[in-house]
């Protein structure tokens, strides 16, 4: 390739380093900062596609990228944050994208000398020896043999080495490969389409076996077609979907991390498709969340859904306001936690997360919450009710360890497992072909617990627990 030609730098390229830029700066999501430049909507579809490519690759891999070209920095903490950030992006399309090495490093050289010209000499001088050390560096040459695949695992997928340890021991090795091998794929895309539509807009996606699903749809026609807008839609993982229905029972409902409201809406389809009367209270700590999450039910016309603010580990507090009302503490049919989680099942779609979660959050942080939470829901289950606890993780101390932790304890005496897969909605109409796509994860036990794969959908887990 001639020189002219490589050196003159791709506008993916250098969109991708501004974009990196500023999410660090702001702590932002790459994804929505990219999607908010001027100068990104300027590029043509494959470019823009590119440049994302690029700045959810390097985010997700930030960590073993800067692994590796610290090993051939001489001072690598006096490289500036521009620098590192175009070294990055050379370096991830060396490593993880295949690109020809002399494209790569040259146009990397070029990504460097847009921030500093003094840096190009070295920028040169480091992509080279990044080029030549990245296959051995994925094969994890040089490690001890017990810890190689491991930590061959761990790179390939752009991940913590802390991270591979806890997936290998919360899903076993395969499934842990399974999960490393989809990680920097695309994620497919599906909705939950709202019942008052008759005929679906063509966004692509076929009927998966779950009523008002949609799976593998088109993004960009998905979103020419205004159907999200207009709340005649929500985007969400077909597993997310297929938790948010177990949930859906008729009668009381108490939700607690409701959020923006994904499963509050689907929930309220879902009930409205299998004829359930229900009454729901959807709580969340962020007041703005409950604001969207009300301003989205409203525009979808789903009714007798109450939006509360508040902290649920002082769950009495937060409902002083209804139980007032009610002149009695209120208990419920179906409470259901949609915890606050380290989003592990979801890393293809939210790339921040393998580089900014720690293993103190992960591990520890995170379950102490997950469990005072569920202790606090259980106050307010009715007698023959369900508490149903679900997180997008797939870590086992957020999911099988907190229910175990729940059930030795004095609350959860009251409650035992029962199988996600036999709730009641699976025994209604149009509903039983659903219960097959979880009894896929269900484990003996009859914890749900899916993991992403190529082409497949997210890792989600699910317990149903009911009083006894
Ligand atoms: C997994 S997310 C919920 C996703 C949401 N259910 C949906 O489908 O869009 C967990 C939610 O828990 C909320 N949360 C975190 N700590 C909380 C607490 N102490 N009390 C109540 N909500 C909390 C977070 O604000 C977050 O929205």
């Amino acid at each position: 390739m001639g020189d002219a030609l490589v050196s003159r730098l791709a506008p993916a390229r250098s969109v991708a380093l501004a974009a990196l830029v500023e999410s660090e700066r702001a702590g932002a999501y790459v994804r929505e900062v990219l999607d908010g430049m001027p100068r990104a909507r300027k590029l043509d579809a494959r470019d823009r596609g590119f440049a994302m490519r690029l700045a959810l690759g390097v985010t997700a891999t930030t960590g073993a990228l800067d692994e590796l070209l610290d090993a051939y920095l001489a001072r690598p903490q006096k490289v500036s944050a521009r620098v590192r950030t175009a070294l990055r992006i050379a370096a991830f399309e060396l490593v993880y994208l295949g690109t020809a090495a002399e494209v790569a490093v040259s146009q990397g050289v070029e990504l460097v000398r847009s921030q500093a010209k003094s840096a190009a000499g070295l920028a040169n001088a480091v992509l080279r020896r990044v080029a030549d050390a990245a296959a051995g560096y994925l094969a994890a040459d040089g490690v001890d043999a017990d810890r190689r695949p491991l930590v061959s695992m761990a790179r390939r997928a752009g991940l913590p080495l802390w991270l591979g340890e806890a997936l290998v021991r919360s899903l076993g090795a395969e499934g842990a490969s399974q999960l490393a091998h989809a990680q920097l794929m695309a994620a497919p895309l599906a909705v939950q389409v709202n019942p008052r539509v008759r005929t679906t807009p063509a966004i692509g996606g076929d009927p998966c076996g779950l009523p008002g699903a949609l799976a593998g749809v088109d993004g960009p026609r998905l979103v020419a077609s205004g159907i999200l807008d207009a709340a005649d839609a929500v985007v969400s993982d077909l597993n997310a979907q297929l938790v948010a229905t177990a949930a859906t029972r008729p009668g009381t409902c108490l939700e607690i991390g409701a959020g923006r409201g994904t499963k509050t809406f689907m929930m309220a389809a879902q009930a409205a498709r299998a004829g359930y009367a229900r009454d729901h209270v959807a709580l969340d700590l962020h007041e703005r969340k409950c604001t969207l999450n009300r301003e989205r039910l409203e525009l979808a016309a789903m009714e007798r859904i109450e939006t509360v603010a508040g902290d649920a580990r002082d769950l009495d507090g937060v409902l002083a306001a209804i139980d007032g009302r009610a002149s009695e503490r209120v208990l419920f049919d179906t409470v259901f936690v949609d915890a606050p989680c380290s989003g592990t099942g979801t890393m293809r779609r939210h790339p921040e997360i393998p580089w900014r979660l720690s293993a103190r959050e992960a591990l520890r942080d995170l379950p102490e919450l997950q469990l005072e939470l569920l202790r606090q829901a259980s106050g307010r289950v009715q007698s023959d009710g369900e508490l149903i606890y679900a997180t997008c993780s797939v870590l086992e101390a957020e999911n099988d360890a907190v229910i175990d932790a729940f059930l030795a304890g004095p609350e959860g005496s009251r409650f035992c497992v029962r199988p996600v897969s036999d709730a009641a909605i699976f025994h209604e109409e149009g509903f039983q072909g659903a219960a097959a796509l979880i009894r896929r994860w269900e484990s003996e036990r009859g914890l749900f617990q899916s993991v992403p794969a190529p082409q497949a959908y997210d890792g989600h887990f699910c317990a149903r627990l009911v009083r006894i």
